[in-house]
């Protein structure tokens, strides 16, 4: 039988990657799942304070961090320039370069991380050396384009090796001279944050006037607020139409990461397609993070959500709801959750304003439709977004396109249908090589085929 991973990048695959599974079995659950859930650190989180880190002066600590894929490939990037990175758990201890790496030619591998790409291509150019930027195939083709205009308008010097908006690159820098940049939010959120993350070593105030829009402004936010943890001087309206940085730097500092509310939407999710009960015991509803906001869209299909100090429980009810539309751009990470679980649901479901994501780790929009079709469900595709009507997943041995979300999203689907299969399973590791394990804790039978 051909090996479901042939199509996948393992060579982003980390040492930190779930590795060696051809297939993952995944339920059905044999009734409501009742669980306790603690999930690992924040992918956006961990990937900003790296990067903040490295940039800033003086020493950082960083607790909590995400060990997946995209962070292993941002602390080997920041190795590679120089930085000294010291992993003890899930404790990062790193000396910050104050703005300057000490290796001033290197050739950095980004992995498949959009966070790690587009905060670092940014951060590199607005420091003095030559750099070539690559990441992984499919990082390759994701689009770079607006966040390379933006920066040579700030004065960097960009050369792209195999098409005109993409990595690989070659990069002098030079420092950037600051000024005023217009920038469109459209496609990615991480253009914008990897400008402002760059900005305080430009040598005069940077301010961006955002064009159109921002998709998922709160990653912009969540960028706005670290920044200013590590002593960044930053001033933006609410919608954030103009952001303005001052030159000044970072200072290192002790940094707690939070969890990743993304990773968190599949437990819930759990809870809602089984009629059973999950807390996430260390995320609260006052993060940045927008992916927190999707235990509001299963409130919407008849869950019951609470949160406490002892963090977020989503309780299922017998039936979920349908029959409605929703604009997922403000936390289009969820929008597969949403689309695989909108099959149990009494009406059909739409997803609207997430055009952007047929350029994130697959087109997820395309994606869903094909996967929806291998399981008998009807979907329409929608330039924007998607429609997914009610239906009884048959069994059926699923790609993962090796996309993380796809796999953890499936799973969800497996719950409440028979025999699913799940090719190339380690892609998970992207941003959780822990999602089996958790899976099992809660009594979810997970088989990984090696
Ligand atoms: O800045 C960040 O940490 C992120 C921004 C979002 O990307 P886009 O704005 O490119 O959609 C999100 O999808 C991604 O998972 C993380
Ligand atoms: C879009 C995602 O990741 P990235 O940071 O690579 O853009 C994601 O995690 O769903």
């Amino acid at each position: 039988m051909a090996d479901a991973r042939q199509g996948a990048d393992l060579e982003a695959r980390s040492p930190w990657a779930l590795g060696g599974y051809r297939l993952a079995r995944v339920g059905p659950a044999s009734g409501p799942v009742d669980a306790d859930v603690r999930v690992p650190g924040s992918k956006s989180v961990t990937n900003r304070a790296l990067v903040i880190a490295a940039m800033a002066k003086g020493e950082s600590v960083l607790s909590g961090i995400l060990r997946s894929d995209d962070a292993y490939w941002c602390i080997e990037a920041l190795r590679s320039l120089g930085v000294p990175v010291e992993v003890e758990g899930d404790v990062v201890r790193l000396a910050g370069c104050n703005g300057q790496f000490p290796q001033s030619e290197a050739r950095v591998y980004t992995g498949a991380g959009g966070t790690t790409a587009r905060f670092l291509t940014a951060a590199l150019a607005a420091t003095t050396g030559e750099y070539e930027i690559s990441g992984s195939r499919r990082m390759n083709e994701r689009p770079m384009g607006e966040l390379f205009r933006a920066l040579r308008a700030l004065g960097a010097d960009i050369e792209p090796l195999e098409r005109p908006d993409t990595l690989p690159i070659r990069l002098k820098a030079r420092g950037l001279a600051g000024g005023a940049v217009e920038m469109s939010g459209a496609q990615s959120s991480q253009f914008v944050s990897g400008v402002l993350i760059a900005a305080p070593y430009a040598r005069a105030p940077v301010t961006v006037r955002i064009v159109d829009h921002i998709v998922q402004h709160a990653y912009v936010h969540i960028t706005l607020d670290m920044m200013r943890a590590f002593g960044a001087q930053c001033a933006a309206a609410d919608d954030l139409a103009v952001i303005s940085v001052e030159p000044g730097g970072y200072r290192g500092r002790r940094y707690d990461i939070e969890a990743d509310a993304s990773t968190a939407c599949y437990f819930f999710a759990a809870a809602a397609v089984t009629g059973g009960r999950v807390r996430v015991t260390n995320l609260a509803r006052g993060t940045r993070q927008p992916d927190v906001h999707f235990v509001d869209v299963l409130a919407k299909m008849g869950c019951e959500v609470t949160s406490s100090d002892a963090g977020i429980e989503v309780r299922g009810p017998a039936t979920l709801r349908g029959g409605f539309s929703i604009s997922m751009k403000e936390m289009s990470d969820q929008t597969l959750t949403l689309a695989f679980l909108a099959p149990f649901a009494d009406g059909p479901i739409e997803v609207t304003g997430v055009g952007h994501i047929r350029h994130h780790e697959s087109d997820r929009i395309r994606v869903i439709v094909e996967s929806l079709a291998r399981v008998g469900v009807r979907a329409e595709e929608r330039e924007d977004g998607v429609v997914v009507y009610p239906g009884a997943p048959r069994p059926a041995r699923l790609p993962s396109y090796d996309d993380h979300r796809v796999a953890m999203a499936l799973s969800v689907l497996a719950l409440r249908a028979d025999g699913i299969e799940i090719e190339d399973p380690g892609c998970v590791s992207k941003t959780c090589p822990t999602f089996f394990h958790h899976l099992r804790e809660m009594g979810v039978p997970v088989d990984l085929v090696p």
